[in-house]
């Protein structure tokens, strides 16, 4: 019988975006740039994207971590430093301006409503063009358009994009207190292989700290004491005692480099850490590496090591 050929038609795994939504939010631009192509689903919180995760309904989440303007996403640092690993595989950042939105035809504005960092970047637009409107904190900027379309507030200050997908009009757009703010976004999924080495990574961790004096900066000596660049550092209650906290911090360089592992290590020994990912910047900067501290230097020494202890060296 002549030999039954059978060619499997190539399969494109199409992967299950999980995203800090709904639709129209900028972590929906943030995971079309980051993502294009893939099946996403707006979730109304960070947590709930994170969730998707750890659940199985999604393979990877879109989430915001910090803005240029207002600092980290509490919800982010939170969602991360509790319950299954996540961890980061890519970022990017996007530059934020603001549409203010409202229903049309509607009158006097009495409530504009958007995410707190939303609103952080816009106060002294409100101030000076919405003096009478009371800001209302909502989940997220598109929740705020859903919340005007359906008469909670009375304008929402959104994602340029919101307009794509609610029935509003524009009261003002290209609004930002701060002329080139920005928002970075990560691309979170279960613990797998890493992204390659690129020489101009992040890596991000949680350190969550004994309330003895002086953890925070025993853990800062061992990456400063190896020529490692801090990209950001910040303090999250614990939520178990008070006053204690746990410790995200971002540093130049990829887990896999010999001289990230030797500063890995200490850490771990230190305090209980948490992975959170390492990964190419968005900004594409290099690591700076100290004469003395790169990569190569760490093998060395390793090898010199191994030859004393062979009986090959001293
Ligand atoms: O609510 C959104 O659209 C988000 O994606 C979070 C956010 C809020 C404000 C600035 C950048 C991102």
């Amino acid at each position: 019988m002549k030999s039954a050929t059978r060619t499997v038609a190539s399969l494109t795994l199409v992967l299950r975006i999980a995203y800090f939504g709904p639709e129209g939010t900028f972590t929906e631009q943030a995971a079309r740039a980051l993502a294009p192509g893939e099946d996403l689903t707006p979730y109304e919180t960070v947590r709930l994207a994170l969730q998707a995760v750890r659940d199985g309904a999604a393979d990877a989440a879109c989430v915001p971590i910090e803005n240029s303007v207002e600092g980290v996403v509490p919800a982010t640092l939170d969602g991360l430093s509790d319950g299954d690993p996540l961890v980061a595989t890519a970022e990017t950042i996007l530059p934020i301006h603001f549409s203010v939105l409202k229903r049309p035809g509607s009158g006097e504005i009495r409530t504009v409503a958007s995410h707190p960092h939303a609103l952080a970047q816009v106060r002294e637009w409100l101030e000076t063009n919405l003096p009478d409107a009371t800001p209302v904190a909502s989940s997220s900027t598109a929740a705020a358009a859903v919340g005007v379309v359906e008469g909670d507030f009375d304008a929402a200050v959104s994602a340029p994009v919101a307009i794509e997908h609610y029935p509003l009009e524009e009261l003002a757009t290209g609004v930002a207190d701060v002329r080139d703010a920005q928002t970075r976004f990560l691309m979170v999924r279960r613990p797998g292989e890493l992204p390659a080495p690129t020489g101009a990574d992040r890596t991000s961790i949680v350190a969550a700290a004994v309330n003895r004096t002086g953890t925070l900066s025993d853990l800062l000596v061992e990456l400063a004491g190896r020529g490692i660049n801090l990209t950001r550092i910040d303090a999250r209650p614990t939520r178990n005692n008070f006053g204690e906290y746990r410790f995200f911090i971002d540093f130049e360089g990829h887990v896999a480099e010999p001289r990230i592992i030797d500063a890995m290590t200490a850490l771990r020994r230190r305090c209980h850490l948490r992975f959170l990912g390492s990964h190419p910047r968005a900004d594409g900067v290099a690591a700076t590496i100290e004469e003395g501290a790169g990569n190569q230097d760490f093998l060395d020494a390793q090898a010199w090591v191994d030859a004393v202890l062979k009986g090959e060296g001293a």
